[in-house]
């Protein structure tokens, strides 16, 4: 894993299923995600970053919900919409599962559209005896946990999953990342998150997002030791939660590079690019 891309795109594994590539989205003629290149392959891949810092709007825009406002996001084998088979699942932060048809009702809707078998996602998840409940019956987590059904049917090469575990118990907060884990056994399964320890058990490549731009991504062990940390919190104090608006690149200019980088790009290694203001 981690090897840097061609152009100055970053890989986070070697098998690559998806790429951002020099991706801006503006609202208002404000970027909100700010020139990001990143590439990801199997595995679980975990974005964090402060509230507002962009990791909705990164996945919204792997998942083909968000259109860049500049740059490109490309699938290895095709978009969502170029091919008939399931290119990317998704888990929005808000899932609108219709009342009044059961767990295993609706993730036979998704089927028939996306292929799959309905029974087996929601084993997956740990809803198996839930089946035959009707959607409103679910707590919450269960309906998180059938969202995670919903995203991972078909097969996709790629899981978006936007914050599976928020308003999760701890175990349910388990299961989900469990699941999230299994999926990302032969597909890419990016996941945002605001849990740092769920994220240290279970990701293999993080990307730690600030002020809408790449602040550290990489293999999880590589950037830990690149940072001299222990884990994925001590990771995010580093690069993420800085009280100062003066950070390296931005003293360095736009676009600039600071030091805690990886090392030499030829010997295989993940360039982390330094921590930059808007
Ligand atoms: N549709 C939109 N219109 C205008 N601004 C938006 C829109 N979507 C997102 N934004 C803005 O973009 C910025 C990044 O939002 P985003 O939801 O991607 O952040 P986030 O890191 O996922 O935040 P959180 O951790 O709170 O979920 C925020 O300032 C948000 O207000």
């Amino acid at each position: 894993m981690g090897r840097r891309g061609d152009g100055g795109g970053i890989r986070v594994s070697d098998r690559t299923l998806a790429t951002l590539d020099g991706v801006t989205r503006a609202y208002g003629g404000v970027p909100v995600l700010d020139g990001v290149s990143l590439s990801v392959g199997a595995g679980v891949t975990a974005v964090v970053g402060p509230n507002g810092s962009g990791k909705s709007t990164l996945l919204g825009l792997l998942a083909g919900a968000v259109e860049p406002t500049a740059g490109a996001v490309r699938y290895a084998e095709g978009g969502p919409r170029s091919r008939s088979e399931r290119c990317v699942g998704y888990l929005p932060q808000r899932v609108p599962f219709r009342d009044g048809f059961t767990a295993r009702e609706t993730l036979g809707f998704y089927a028939a559209l996306v292929g799959g078998d309905p029974g087996g996602a929601l084993a997956d998840v740990g809803l198996g005896d839930a089946a035959e409940k009707r959607v409103e019956e679910l707590s919450g987590g269960m309906r998180r946990l059938l969202g995670i059904a919903q995203a991972t049917l078909g097969d996709p090469a790629v899981v978006v999953l936007d914050e599976p575990t928020s308003g999760l118990d701890p175990e349910m907060r388990e299961r989900a990342f469990r699941a999230a884990a299994r999926a990302g056994d032969d597909a890419a399964v990016v996941v945002s998150s605001h849990d740092l320890d769920l994220v240290d058990a279970h990701a293999d490549a993080v990307v730690v997002l600030r002020r809408g731009r790449v602040a550290a991504v990489g293999a999880r062990d590589r950037l830990l030791d690149e940072h001299g940390v222990d884990d994925v919190a001590g990771l995010y104090r580093a690069v993420a939660g800085r009280s100062d608006d003066r950070a390296p690149a931005a003293a360095e200019g736009e676009g600039g590079r600071s030091g805690g980088e990886a090392g030499d790009p030829d010997d295989g290694s993940v360039h982390v690019p330094g921590v930059s203001d808007r």
